[in-house]
């Protein structure tokens, strides 16, 4: 099937399906929750219950204090919620009601077994399909939302048609991959680049595609609904993600050449952007990738290159994560190295946790590697970020191993209310997350100067520092990543 085919293409007279009135979303996540929060607010006449396992996010989602921060999302859940959109631990309940079903459930790098850190763990994707297997209605549409490897659709029909109770069930599986990025969330799901919805090329996939394209109509310009092969469309989220995390190792490659040459990566990505072949995002260097897909999809890619015997294309994309390891492991080097080549009981100010302004998701942030590297050797670090509690400090440093050497510092580091107290009696601070609050105007930069341990150091792995000569003048020893001095 060609890709591009109109989703107007159908006629609906023939269609054994009505349009959908009722859907529930499994998994109550960064993509559950947002992307069917959205559509519930888009479209009032559809009934959309968003479920999950966990009792203690559905509670967070129906109360005042959402479980994740996304800038926008409280206003869309505020409205829809109690009208159309409701969030529920009744999964089952759920699934029996609904006449097409997201599965959007979490699929980490499987961490022991075949494929260990590699291959996606597709645990909660089967136990979510046996699920449907069981209680869905006749007709359900069943629709991966959840990145998965490529033919992942398969298995979840093969799953659906042995568990399946009734003997003449006719299960159609979509891909429709999620694009969104954290942070930008809301408004990417409001005028997505597209919305992929791929199908198998019979009469019942192409009206379950119809039938989805028409809810995504609803408030989605008709060229960004884009219908194609269901394997497609599931390899095209996987493509999607390698291609841009390999832009940011690639502009990290250059970073590093910049460094030992006295060039400014800044300057060499904004001449490289004004090419419209090259285009000019994802070209911004710094200390490496984080989230929770980029290193993970990934890794899917190198397992899915590695299965299908294409081991030399499994080492390219392999060369992707090596190099983003490089670059964080780079970025702790440097500070110990600028700082006299010992930082042991030193105190440093780590300036942002979470893997990317605007959001307070920590998984895979580069500053969970740096603090460990800088605990390991002996610092104290005093950590603040605007949206990350303590909570989620301990628990993603503690899943990395990150313990203090100055065994009399209990932890090791502390998290801090505000940047000031961060940097209060600091000899150096850190830049992990370009927060806006960081480059303000507001920030009283001799200040913070005159608070802290001298020399006063500044490592910029986030590109937040603008004008490097006004905080020298003012007495700092400023090192941003990608340029060199
Ligand atoms: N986070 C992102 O920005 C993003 C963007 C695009 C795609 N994705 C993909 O979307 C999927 C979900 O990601 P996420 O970040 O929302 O994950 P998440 O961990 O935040 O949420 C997944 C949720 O699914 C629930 N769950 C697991 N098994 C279940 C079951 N059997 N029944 C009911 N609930 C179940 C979990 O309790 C969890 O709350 C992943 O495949 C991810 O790769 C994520
Ligand atoms: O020029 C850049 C752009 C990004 N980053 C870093 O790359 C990481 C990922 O950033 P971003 O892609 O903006 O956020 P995610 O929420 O991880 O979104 C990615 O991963 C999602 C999950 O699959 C996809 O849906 C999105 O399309 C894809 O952009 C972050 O640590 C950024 O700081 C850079 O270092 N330089």
């Amino acid at each position: 099937m060609s890709p591009n085919v109109s989703y107007f293409n159908h006629n609906s007279r023939d269609a054994p399906r009505g349009p959908v009135k009722n859907i529930c979303c499994i998994g109550a996540g960064y993509v559950g929750g947002p992307t069917c929060a959205v559509l519930a607010w888009k479209c009032p006449d559809i009934k959309v219950t968003i479920t999950d396992i966990s009792e203690e996010r559905i509670a967070a989602w129906n109360s005042e204090e959402l479980p994740i921060f996304e800038p926008g999302l409280d206003a869309v859940v505020k409205e829809a919620r109690g009208r159309n959109l409701f969030f529920s631990t009744d999964v089952d309940g759920s699934i029996a009601a609904a006449d097409l079903i997201f599965v959007s459930v979490n699929t980490p790098t499987k961490e022991a077994g075949i494929g260990a850190g590699l291959a996606a763990d597709l645990c909660y994707v089967e136990a979510a399909t046996r699920r449907i297997a069981t209680v869905s209605k006749k007709g359900a549409i069943i629709v991966e939302k959840s990145t998965v490897p490529c033919r992942t659709a398969e298995s979840m029909r093969k799953i659906l048609e042995a568990v399946s109770p009734s003997t003449d069930a006719s299960f159609e599986i979509l891909s429709n991959p999620e694009f969104l990025a954290e942070g930008t969330a809301i408004e990417d799901l409001l005028d997505p680049a597209r919305v992929l919805i791929g199908a198998m090329p019979t009469p019942g996939g192409q009206l379950a595609q119809q039938r989805l394209a028409e809810v995504y109509a609803r408030w989605v310009r008709p060229e960004a609904i884009i219908t194609m092969g269901l394997w497609s469309s599931e390899l095209s989220k996987l493509a999607a993600n390698a291609l841009l995390a390999q832009r940011v190792s690639s502009i990290n490659a250059i970073a590093a050449i910049c460094e030992k040459t006295e060039a400014n990566v800044h300057e060499v990505s904004s001449a490289c952007r004004l090419d419209l072949r090259i285009g000019s995002k994802f070209l911004e260097a710094g200390v490496g990738f984080g989230g929770s897909c980029f290193q993970k999809d990934l890794q899917n890619l190198i397992y899915l290159s590695l299965s299908l015997g294409l081991p030399e294309v499994a080492e390219y994309w392999k060369q992707v994560l090596v190099m983003n390891a490089w670059t964080k492991r780079r970025f702790s080097k440097d500070i110990v190295q600028k700082m006299f080549s010992t930082i042991t009981s030193k105190h440093i100010a780590v300036l942002g946790f979470a893997f990317k302004a605007d959001t307070g998701d920590t998984r895979e942030a580069p500053a969970i590697d740096v603090c460990r590297d800088l605990l390991e050797d002996g610092a104290v670090v005093h950590i603040y970020d605007p949206k990350v509690s303590e909570a989620s400090i301990d628990r993603a440093l503690m899943a990395k191993g990150a313990c203090s050497h100055t065994a009399t510092k209990g932890k090791g580091y502390i998290v801090e209310p505000s940047m000031q107290q961060a940097c209060a009696g600091a000899s150096a601070l850190v830049f992990m997350t370009n927060w806006t609050e960081f480059s303000s105007k507001q920030v009283d930069w001799k200040a913070i100067y005159q608070s802290m341990s001298k020399p006063a150091f500044i490592f910029d792995g986030r590109n937040v520092v603008k004008d490097v000569e006004a905080l020298k003048k003012i007495g700092f020893s400023v090192y941003k990543s990608g340029v060199g001095y």
